[in-house]
């Protein structure tokens, strides 16, 4: 690893149990706070997150303004479950209507920010098992502790659960296999970020409404490599919250989500390092799936859009000033 990145990692790592709930309560004074979870079909796991928040860092202890659930077009019951316990919903294409409809996760993490109030934001992936608010109070210590310290990412141990007993250290494959070797091949300054696709992280809303939101499974990439090269380095932190355990993909779809990863990268580099030509790769992915009739060739597009920086569109500024009047 770079000294840079090994002397980065030293200085900015640190784990939940170093930020109790006292210290943070007393660093909060006036700044709103928010929690956003994007969701799409996750009836069985949004609850119990919204409850834990709502209950520690809300009822308990005044740390959390607002915890709201993006609903990304579920078809399930997720919408209420959240709303029953304790979250403000918002269907992400009821938000901005104007700016028309993209699609997936980034979308849902982008529209988030003409919703809430908070100057900290916190988004949680709605598919954890075993969730706890120290994932919360954990993200939020170097950004209530230290001005310099604009986007948090967290960190843990990533079992991937199989039919039999969890295998320690296996899951995070499209981290491991495509992310962390692009990382180190091509921005080796962010090599000791050690979960850059975990869907954990906050970050200052002045950062946030700064920077473009790569639509899709490329808006965790994109949002770090921006973020690495609008503020540095130093303006990341990272934080140890132990465990992750959440809903496995299919590899076909991890395929899919590795295509995305890889499009949000290639975008990158010539967009910071004009290192690539000009000419956009294609967006066509083909998979093979064994039938009982043969191999059957499944075709999709793994593209992504981006939606521009918040701060730069019309509606933002006077949806911010209707909520927070
Ligand atoms: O169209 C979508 C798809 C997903 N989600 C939600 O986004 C979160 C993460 O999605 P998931 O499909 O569970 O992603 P993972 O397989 O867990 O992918 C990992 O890697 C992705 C790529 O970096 C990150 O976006 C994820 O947060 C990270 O957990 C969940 O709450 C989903 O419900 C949406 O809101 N809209
Ligand atoms: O973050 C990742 O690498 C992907 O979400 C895949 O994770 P998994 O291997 O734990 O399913």
């Amino acid at each position: 690893m770079l000294p840079e990145a090994a002397s980065w990692m030293r200085r900015r790592t640190s784990a939940a149990a170093d930020w109790p709930l006292p210290g943070l309560l007393a660093a909060k004074g006036t700044t709103r706070i928010s929690v956003v979870l994007p969701a799409r079909d996750e009836q069985e796991t949004v609850g119990a997150i919204v409850g834990a928040v709502r209950a520690d860092l809300m009822e308990r202890a005044p740390l959390v303004d607002e915890i709201v659930v993006v609903d990304s077009r579920s078809s399930d019951r997720t919408a209420a479950v959240a709303a029953a316990a304790g979250a403000e919903v918002v269907a992400q294409d009821d938000v901005l209507p104007g700016q028309g409809r993209m699609s997936g996760k980034g979308e849902a993490l982008w529209k988030s920010l003409a919703v809430t109030t908070g100057d900290l934001i916190v988004f949680v992936d709605a598919d954890l098992r075993g969730f706890t608010s120290s994932y919360v109070t954990g993200l939020l210590g170097p950004l209530l502790a230290d001005p310099g310290v604009g986007y948090v990412k967290g960190c843990y141990d990533r079992p991937l659960l199989t039919g039999g007993r969890p295998a320690e250290g296996g899951g995070g494959r499209v981290t491991e296999l495509v992310a962390r070797p692009l990382i180190n091949l091509h921005w080796p300054m962010l090599a000791a970020v050690m979960q850059p696709l975990g869907g954990e992280y906050a970050g200052r809303r002045a950062l946030l409404e700064r920077l473009p939101f790569v639509t899709g499974y490329g808006v965790e990439l994109g949002l770090l490599l921006d973020v690495f090269q609008e503020a540095g380095l130093d303006a990341i932190a990272q934080v140890d919250l132990g465990r992750r355990v959440h809903a496995h993909q299919s590899i076909e779809d991890l395929g899919r989500m590795s295509g995305q990863i890889m499009l949000t990268a290639w975008s990158r580099l010539q967009r910071h390092r004009r290192m690539l030509p000009l000419e956009a790769p294609a967006t066509a992915l083909a998979q093979f799936a064994r039938t009982p009739g043969g191999t059957e060739v499944r075709e999709s597009d793994i593209g992504v859009g981006e939606r521009r920086p918040m701060a730069e569109v019309p509606e933002y500024a006077a949806a911010r000033r209707s909520l927070l009047s």
